[in-house]
């Protein structure tokens, strides 16, 4: 269990992790999403005590770490390049081994977990980045971890690799174990996780289940009627929105499709379609962290440039 309470951050005049209060339980898999920036990394570092906190505190199974965590009880993935470049994947996991204690069998156990066994005597220099990050997944692995902390773990894997770190989440947290882990990618989270805790500019935007996440977001209703333009001031209205993109389609979010229906009537107009578009978990996250995103780009001349 992971507790935080009035978690912060500052440097300099940035607070880049602003009074954070979560809990990450065991037995689940919590992702941890934001957008870029948004103090993923620096929580995960306050985290393991490799970070200060400028106030407030957390607790990884009631216990505060000030220097780094030991391996048998938190086992983390947070900078994969973080190795030596001249070392061999096996030599850099025996060095980590040897300095926890850990015997010469668990190396050889984590690199058939991780199939790294082919490149395990390669120097690490020469991996790919989807390699690097099973090592580092390995090293988080090695002290056969009742907590688990992966920072962006499926980052430069291929679609076997995602795959395969999401049936390890799932496996370790089956097991009980506490397992968190950073995206900024909600599609990859609503696959993984069974909690989310979103974060943008430093503070918590969401703390529930997935589904309760998808629940909560307001969906889209597609109308297409030839009166387009006559209908959309009967439905303007405080907490609604209307997009048109052909004059006579309308995309409407924040009132109910019988709403609209009703609408329309009362006014003689007929509807040609009246359709519901599935509100996804990227919807809802889009809409959550609509005013915490620093680097948002946008389309212009057919081209995404940054806002
Ligand atoms: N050592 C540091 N010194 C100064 N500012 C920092 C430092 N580390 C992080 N920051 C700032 O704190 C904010 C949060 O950064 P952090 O890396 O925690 O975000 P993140 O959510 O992990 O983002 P990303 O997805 O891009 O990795 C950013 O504005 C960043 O520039």
């Amino acid at each position: 269990m992971i507790e935080a309470r009035g978690l912060t951050k500052r440097y300099g005049d940035r607070l880049a992790v602003d009074d954070l209060t979560f809990t990450v339980r065991p037995g689940a898999v919590t992702g941890f999403l934001g957008p870029n920036g948004a103090g993923k990394s620096t929580t995960m570092r306050m985290i393991l005590g490799l970070t200060r906190p400028t106030s407030g505190t957390v607790t990884i199974d009631g216990r505060r770490f000030g220097g780094a965590a030991p391996l048998a009880q938190v086992g983390a993935l947070l900078d994969a390049k973080a190795v030596h470049p001249g070392r061999t994947a096996y030599h850099h996991l025996l060095a980590l081994a040897a300095t926890h204690g850990i015997p010469k069998r668990r190396v050889l156990e984590v690199i058939e977990l991780t199939g790294l066994e082919r490149v395990a005597a390669k120097r690490v220099g020469g991996f790919s980045l989807g390699m690097g990050q099973r090592l580092g997944i390995a090293a988080a692995l090695l002290g056969d971890p009742r907590v688990l902390i992966l920072d962006e773990p499926v980052n430069g894997l291929d679609p076997e690799g995602v795959r395969w770190v999401r049936r390890l989440a799932r496996r370790y947290a089956a097991e009980g174990r506490t397992v968190f882990l950073s995206s900024h990618l909600m599609s990859e989270v609503a696959v993984t996780a069974d909690q989310v805790i979103v974060i943008g500019r430093g503070r918590i935007l969401a703390d529930a289940s997935v589904a309760e996440i998808v629940g909560n977001a307001t969906a889209t209703v597609r109308v297409r009627t030839p009166r387009a333009a006559e209908l959309m001031p009967l439905l303007t209205r405080a907490g609604v929105t209307i997009a048109s993109e052909t004059s006579d389609t309308l995309e409407v979010t924040g009132i109910e499709p019988e709403t609209i229906a009703a609408a329309a009537a009362g006014a003689g107009i007929v509807l040609t379609e009246l359709t519901p578009l599935a509100s996804t978990l990227e919807d809802a996250y889009m809409a959550l962290t609509e005013n915490a995103v620093e680097y948002r780009s946008h389309v212009r001349n057919g081209q995404e440039v940054p806002r």
